[in-house]
């Protein structure tokens, strides 16, 4: 029996292939792992090959894999390079054939970091290269790598040289020749993209501006003692120990036929199910004292990160009542499809259950607060509201919730300046302050400390707002109605005081994702919900993307993350190229996180040292003089992308308003673009564009995305704003910068920015800074 090891190359040549194909390249695994003399495989070594190790084996008729055969110590490893057409009847194919990829491929030790890795396989990667020149070619320019213009090198600030790239952090001399010679960051991730995966990470780790030292703990890559003897030792034992140092280029998986199999059936061919980065793999396995909070721009992995983690979690401890939430009930179910994606033998149950259970906050809070007696409703309702009763029934939200503040100014009648009756600040100072502090007389929200809040408050405007706050909750009362915020509080008082009867709690452990826009009461809840110990919330955040809440303190609900806290700075989704426009439109604000490092306050918040590991065409900004011809200029564009080969489901429209899709939809119906208007919920055609709102997009991702309106009239949105008090103002304003740069970065390949008139004063600040 052979133990079969898949590369990082293997496995994205196999995605490649046609899906009736896949399930055969697997089943070759594991017959070869069964008996690689089997004459079926058809094993055969090649002549001429660079390195004497290489072997073809048959997948079917069309199709050879690569792999590489090393024996060690009485075992076997067979390394899968890929799978590649046979070149028997295939003279004019466009792409590599299995022969010329063997012929060419090599399995050496990296004597600088200790591991193995492939070499040769981008030379004969034709389709590659060749798709991006020509992508380079299209956008009017030569390839970043070549790019002529502004030099920004990340390399340059930190005195790297070929020698000291070659000698220290084991680049090859010609990728670390181009590396210095690149013109910036975008120009560096194409030199990257062309390396051995190990070599790869480094020179991203040290254009993040990270020392060898620390890069080669980031990566988990081996002591220079054990190094050390490994370069003393014999080659086939390198090639086997230095597989195994280098898990984010190759993934043993198996060294059974039952094995390969198991593996296969777990896993889909998504890079990020097999192959974590070093540092994401730590956070996985990461066990504390207390709660955790990872921070990370916009597609840095959190999300890959917390599927993994829940993953890991249930297997350590089958009986743990694992929590996986997030901010909306759409981002739950994608977190429900990624975990099911990386395991669907995984349980995934209700709340409270042992194994995984999946669900966007509110859900959670509405599950406590229907299961509940009706004594324990009883008795939080008295907790929070004081005396009355109330059936729970109906729950509000959103624009109903927004006519009830309205109602109840109108009703109450206070003499107060304008802009403290907007329903806006109603709505927060009721969340943050009465809510959160669980305020029930005017007595007490006279004297309650209102810490966090922006804007001050006398003791007579405090009066004239209690005025507005009894009279919203008297008409809820009344009415049988509950804000959804209200069942937050009303959940988290439930399960506190079953804690505090010694009834225990609902689960062990809770994953947050989308950490940034949990208000007061979610806050409450998360810390009731688990009791407090090692690894109790484990917090996914990042502050730029605040859309909908405010930066509060996560000490006051006893929530201790200082000292324990990390910042991933490694894209995997945004190209070098989008990255550079999507963080330019953060820059010259003054950001918070949920907590400061202790050690250094801005680190949470810090663009610096972002880095992708993907690089495309720039950003394309286009500006028009009415609405309609900028939506015109859109469909245009659409239209391009379709001619290249581009699936129009791929491609996502985003626009401020709910008002601007209607209009949009329009417009590209009559320019021939089939597109569909999407809410958060709606399940998506194929043949059509998506048009969604900016909010909507939250957490998701497209290949292409056009981001319209980006214009003055519309950036920020003028109702955000309107008639707010100053310090509310501003929280407002950098609410719809952070829409702009979570919009932005939802694109994988391609972003096309529109606007008709003036730019918006966001766009029109970064373009200076880039
Ligand atoms: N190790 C990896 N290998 C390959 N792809 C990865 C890896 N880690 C993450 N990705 C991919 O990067 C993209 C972004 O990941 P993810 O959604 O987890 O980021 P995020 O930090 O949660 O982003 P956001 O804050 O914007 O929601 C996804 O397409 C994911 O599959």
């Amino acid at each position: 029996m052979a133990t079969m090891v898949m590369t990082k190359t293997g496995l994205k040549s196999i995605s490649a292939l046609d899906q009736s194909v896949q399930p055969m390249v697997w089943s070759f695994l594991e017959k070869l792992s069964d008996n690689d003399e089997s004459p079926g495989l058809k094993i055969k070594p090649l002549k001429n090959a660079a390195d004497r190790r290489v072997r073809t084996g048959r997948v079917n008729k069309s199709y050879r894999a690569v792999l590489f055969r090393v024996d060690h110590d009485g075992q076997r490893i067979y390394h899968m390079v890929g799978v590649w057409p046979h070149d028997e009847g295939n003279e004019k194919a466009l792409t590599s054939t299995a022969e010329e990829m063997a012929s060419s491929v090599q399995l050496t030790f990296n004597a600088a970091l200790g591991v193995a890795e492939v070499t040769g396989a981008e030379t004969h990667d034709h389709a590659a290269v060749e798709k991006a020149f020509q992508m380079g070619r299209e956008e009017g320019r030569e390839e970043a790598l070549t790019a002529a213009g502004r030099r920004d090198n990340p390399l340059e600030n930190f005195s790297w040289t070929v020698d000291t790239l070659v000698e220290d952090a084991g680049i090859t001399p010609r990728y670390a020749e181009a590396a210095l010679q690149a013109n910036d960051q975008a120009g560096l991730s194409a030199v990257a993209d062309r390396m051995p995966e190990v070599q790869r990470l480094m020179l991203l780790e040290l254009a993040m501006g990270t020392g060898i030292a620390e890069a080669r703990r980031n990566l988990s890559l081996p002591d220079d003692q054990e190094v050390q003897q490994l370069r003393e030792a014999e080659e086939e034992q390198q090639l086997t120990a230095g597989a195994r140092n280098a898990p984010s280029a190759f993934s043993f998986i198996g060294s059974t036929p039952e094995e390969v199999k198991k593996a296969y059936n777990e896993l889909s061919m998504a890079e990020w199910q097999i192959f974590l980065h070093p540092e994401q793999r730590r956070y996985v396995d990461h066990r504390g004292t207390g709660s955790f909070r990872l921070t990370g721009g916009a597609g840095t992995g959190k999300t890959v990160i917390l599927v993994h983690r829940a993953r890991e979690m249930h297997r350590r401890s089958p009986d743990a009542r694992i929590l996986l939430t997030t901010y909306t009930v759409a981002l739950g179910d994608s977190l429900r499809h990624q975990l099911k994606q990386l395991d669907h033998t995984l349980p995934q149950v209700p709340l409270g259950a042992a194994g995984v259970a999946v669900a966007g906050i509110d859900q959670v809070a509405a599950k406590v607060l229907d299961a509940a007696t009706a004594e324990e409703k009883g008795a939080a309702q008295e907790l929070i509201f004081g005396p009355g009763r109330n059936e729970f029934r109906r729950r509000v939200g959103g624009p109903q919730e927004v006519q009830l503040w309205k109602d109840a100014v109108l009703t109450a009648d206070p003499q107060l300046d304008q802009s403290l009756t907007q329903e806006a600040f109603l709505g927060q100072e009721y969340l943050s302050v009465v809510l959160a502090r669980r305020v029930k007389s005017l007595e007490e929200y006279v004297r309650v400390p209102r810490t966090g809040r922006g804007t001050r408050l006398s003791r007579s405007q405090r009066v004239e707002l209690w005025k507005i706050f009894e009279q919203f909750r008297t008409s809820n009362l009344a009415s049988d109605r509950l804000t959804f915020a209200e069942v937050t509080v009303l959940a988290a008082a439930i399960l506190e005081s079953r804690a505090e009867l010694g009834r225990g709690h609902l689960v062990d452990h809770v994953l947050v994702d989308e950490a940034q826009d949990f208000h007061a009461g979610h806050w409450q809840l998360l810390r009731a919900l688990a009791p407090v110990r090692g690894d109790d919330l484990f917090i996914a955040e990042d502050a730029h993307q605040r859309i909908y809440g405010q930066k509060l303190t996560l000490k006051q609900f006893g929530i201790e993350i200082r000292g324990r806290s990390r910042r991933l700075k490694l894209n995997y989704r945004t190209t070098a190229q989008n990255l550079r426009f999507a963080v330019s439109l953060l820059e010259g604000e003054k950001w918070e996180a949920l907590e400061a490092n202790a050690d250094d306050p801005d680190e949470v918040t810090s663009t610096l040292g972002y880095t992708s590991i993907l690089t495309g065409p720039e950003p394309v900004i286009i500006e028009r003089e009415t609405v309609q011809e900028e939506y015109v200029a859109a469909a245009e564009r659409i239209q391009y992308w379709q001619q290249r080969g581009r699936a129009l489901e791929h491609v996502a429209v985003l626009a401020r308003s709910k008002r601007h899709m209607q209009d949009l939809a329009q417009v590209l119906g009559s320019q021939g673009v089939p597109a569909q208007v999407l809410g958060r919920d709606s399940a998506v055609k194929e043949g059509a564009v998506q048009i969604r709102t900016m909010h909507a997009a939250k957490g998701m991702e497209f290949q292409c995305v056009l981001l319209t309106g980006v214009g003055a009239d519309h950036l920020p949105a003028r109702y955000a704003l309107k008639n707010l008090p100053e310090a509310e103002q501003r929280d407002a304003r950098q609410r719809e910068r952070s829409l702009l740069y979570v919009a932005a970065s939802r694109a994988r390949d391609e972003l096309v920015v529109t606007y008709s008139g003036a730019p918006s004063e966001f766009m029109a600040e970064a373009s200076t800074r880039r």
